[in-house]
């Protein structure tokens, strides 16, 4: 049986050192799954909420575990994710919390393919899963959000394009992110680093797409297969309502002078992908954009799309952006997070799972993207939360996956 016969909450630390909730959920044959959420810093306006995890916890207590326990069967996830809503009882979990939810989510999950004995890629994807792998976009630089004093752009993502396998794509990416150190103290510019471990050095964007396109170059040549970049721009965090204008390190620009800032540096760079290049409600700034260089580069709807089946189908009506950033704990529960991948994919938009800014060691979007066919994931490059993403993928691709 896989009835959920108990589901426990607590409290732990992500990798900012800030409190996040962890779940476990028991079921009554001993089946057991452990997740944990994760947390963004450059959060979107239209995301599920976040509670404090003490709130988080005792709602989801009072709320959602009686309705789970000796009731919802974990193989069920659709079920528990349901049961999940309607506990909450809003739109977007502000009663027990996003947070809440997506950890439970995510752990009944794992008991489930715990009671099957299968890896959890296996359980969401189904046994003919596990042959394709995703790209891993490793971020190497940024600053925004995610780090004081550094590039106004977020993320500089190495992107290995060419790689013949995961292992060789997460070892180009560490790569080029030793590389970007070499070509820093070349510099002589020091950098520590930013909540996702990339360097956040004090330079402009403009030295910073200089020394990202040298090492990946270099670093294409070393393991002879193609490396390309990318970028967060995560141009909500810089957008200023009233004055219409992003605002970066020593200049302004207006929405124009910003869409032909970014189709510029898709030429000039050679970019594999573009997050989040205009603001959050700019359906129409992503159109253009991805009108004039949708053809060689994905422009991806992180703070845009927010997981969120909605905004994407009126993303897709628009034609704004040909991909979509996926993060569960954006949403709230794995099945949701599951149907906008569907829904990307049906409507041609490439989805991009994704980890937040705070993570802990829980490695579900690993499977997640395996299990969904993603063909990107985007989870970093280096620190111990995000290489236990990047370590289970290898483990999944070398069929030594446990979970
Ligand atoms: C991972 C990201 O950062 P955060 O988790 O802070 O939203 C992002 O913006 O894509
Ligand atoms: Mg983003």
């Amino acid at each position: 049986m896989t009835l959920v016969s108990e589901v426990r909450l607590r409290q732990i630390l992500d990798s900012r050192g800030n409190r996040t909730v962890e779940a476990d959920v028991v079921t009554e044959s001993g089946g057991f799954g452990r997740a944990a959420a994760p947390s963004g810093a450059s959060t979107g306006e239209y995301e599920a909420i976040e509670l404090d995890p003490s709130e988080a916890i005792a709602s989801a207590r009072e709320h959602a575990v009686p309705r789970l326990e000796g009731s919802v069967f974990v193989g069920d996830q659709r079920d528990v994710d349901r049961t999940l809503r309607a506990a909450d009882g809003t739109d977007d979990f502000s009663e027990i919390g996003a947070n809440s939810a997506v950890a439970i989510s995510m752990a009944a999950a794992k008991a489930a393919a715990d009671v099957i004995g299968a890896p959890l890629y296996q359980h969401l994807g189904g046994a003919f899963r596990g042959e394709e792998f995703p790209t891993p976009l490793g971020n190497v630089v940024g600053g925004g959000e995610h780090a004081a004093d550094a590039t106004a752009i977020q993320e500089f993502l190495s992107v290995p394009v060419g790689a013949p396998s995961v292992q060789d794509a997460v070892f180009a990416n560490a790569a080029v992110h030793s590389a970007v150190h070499d070509l820093l103290d070349e510099r002589d510019i020091a950098a520590g680093k930013g909540d996702e471990g990339a360097w956040a050095p004090s330079i402009d964007d403009d030295e910073a797409f200089e020394i990202v396109a040298e090492a990946t170059d270099t670093v294409a040549d070393e393991f002879g297969f193609d490396v390309r970049f990318g970028l967060d721009v995560a141009a909500s965090e810089m957008y200023d309502d009233d004055a219409e204008e992003y605002a970066y390190r020593d200049t302004t620009r207006s929405t124009d002078e910003q869409i032909d800032y970014i189709a510029d540096l898709v030429d000039e760079y050679d970019l594999a992908y573009v997050e989040d290049p205009l603001d959050e409600n700019d359906y129409e700034g992503f159109a253009e954009l991805t009108q004039r260089v949708g053809d060689r580069t994905l422009v991806c709807g992180d703070d845009l799309f927010v997981t969120n089946v909605e905004r994407l189908r009126a993303g897709i009506e628009q034609g704004a952006g040909n991909s979509i950033l996926v993060k569960p704990n954006q949403i709230g529960t794995l099945s949701d997070a599951v149907d906008a991948v569907e829904l990307a994919v049906e409507s041609g938009y490439e989805p991009v799972i994704s980890h937040r800014s705070g993570e802990t060691e829980d490695t579900t979007i690993a499977h997640l993207a395996v299990a969904t066919g993603a063909p990107y994931i985007k989870t970093g490059a280096v620190g111990g939360e995000r290489t236990a993403k990047l370590n289970e993928l290898i483990r999944i691709e070398q069929n030594v996956s446990r979970l």
